[in-house]
C-alpha cells in the first residue's frame, strides 16, 4: 500500500486530498498486472472500473473497419476509464489496450462514485484534468481539419517530446517506443505518409531514429516548421 500512497502524492488528481481522504481511498484500490497487448476494455462495454497507471503505457483508441485512431497514450500517474463512471448507463467511449506490460490500480465504479460524492476536491481536480484533455481534443480537431500530414506529424512528435521527452546529448529523446503505424494512428493518416515525413525529417537532420525511439536534434528548429 505504501507504494500506492507514494504514487497518489505524485498524481495531480489526488494531490489535494487530505490525509484522512487518502486513508479512506487507498484500501479501495486493487493492484492488477497485465501483459503487453491486453485489451482492458472495448469501446461500448459497460464501465465498471476506474484505472490508475502505476507502470507501463496504455493506448486509448477507436477503430472503424480496421482503421484505428489513437486518442491518447497514458503512462505512470495517468488515469483513465472515468468517463463512463460519472453517469449511470454510459458505455466506454473508447478501447483501452496495454502497449507494454502494465501494473494498474483499479477502483470499482461504486467506490469511485461514492468518493466523488464525498470529495469536492477530487471533483475539482477531475474537472481540471478533463478540461485539459478537452483542450487537447479541440486542438486535434483543428489539426485534422486544417493541417496537412507533414505539419500534423511534426506537431505530434513535438507534443510527444513535451510529454515524454528527456534531454539527452544530441537533443530531446522521446522515451517511448513507437512504430510508424502507431504514429500514423496518432496523426490520423496512413503509415506510408508518416514514413515519408520521418524520412524527410531524418534527411534534413531534424530527427534521428534508433530502435523505434525518436531523438529530436533541435526542438526549436522543429517547432519553427509548424508555427
Ligand atoms: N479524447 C480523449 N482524450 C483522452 N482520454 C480519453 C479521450 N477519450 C476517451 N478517453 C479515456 O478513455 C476512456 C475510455 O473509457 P471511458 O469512456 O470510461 O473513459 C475514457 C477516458 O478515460
Amino acid at each position: 500500500m505504501s507504494k500506492l500512497i507514494t504514487l497518489l502524492h505524485d498524481v495531480p488528481l489526488f494531490q489535494d486530498l487530505s490525509v484522512a481522504e487518502l486513508e479512506t481511498i487507498v484500501p479501495l484500490f486493487v493492484e492488477r498486472k497485465f501483459k503487453k497487448g491486453t485489451i482492458l476494455f472495448f469501446e461500448g462495454d459497460a464501465g465498471e472500473e476506474f484505472y490508475l497507471i502505476h507502470s507501463g503505457v496504455v493506448k486509448i483508441y477507436r477503430i472503424d473497419n480496421s482503421k484505428e485512431i489513437i486518442l491518447s497514450l497514458f503512462r505512470e500517474g495517468d488515469f483513465f476509464g472515468e468517463m463512463s463512471l460519472v453517469q449511470k448507463g454510459l458505455k466506454r467511449s473508447a478501447t483501452a489496450e496495454t502497449l507494454e506490460a502494465c501494473s494498474l490500480y483499479t477502483l470499482m465504479r461504486s467506490d469511485f462514485q461514492q468518493f466523488m460524492e464525498r470529495s469536492p476536491r477530487l471533483c475539482l481536480k477531475l474537472m481540471e484534468v478533463t478540461m485539459e484533455r478537452l483542450r487537447k481534443a479541440n486542438e486535434k480537431i483543428y489539426d485534422l481539419t486544417f493541417l496537412d500530414v507533414r505539419t500534423r506529424t511534426i506537431k505530434t512528435i513535438c507534443r510527444l517530446a513535451e510529454e515524454y521527452g528527456q534531454p539527452k546529448a544530441g537533443g530531446m529523446f522521446i522515451d517511448m517506443k513507437l512504430t510508424h503505424q502507431q504514429l500514423a494512428n496518432m496523426v490520423g493518416t496512413v503509415r506510408e505518409s508518416v514514413t515519408k515525413v520521418l524520412q524527410e525529417l531524418q534527411e534534413d537532420e531534424h530527427i534521428a531514429i534508433d530502435k523505434k525511439h525518436i531523438l529530436i536534434k533541435d526542438i526549436q528548429a522543429m517547432k519553427k516548421q509548424i508555427y
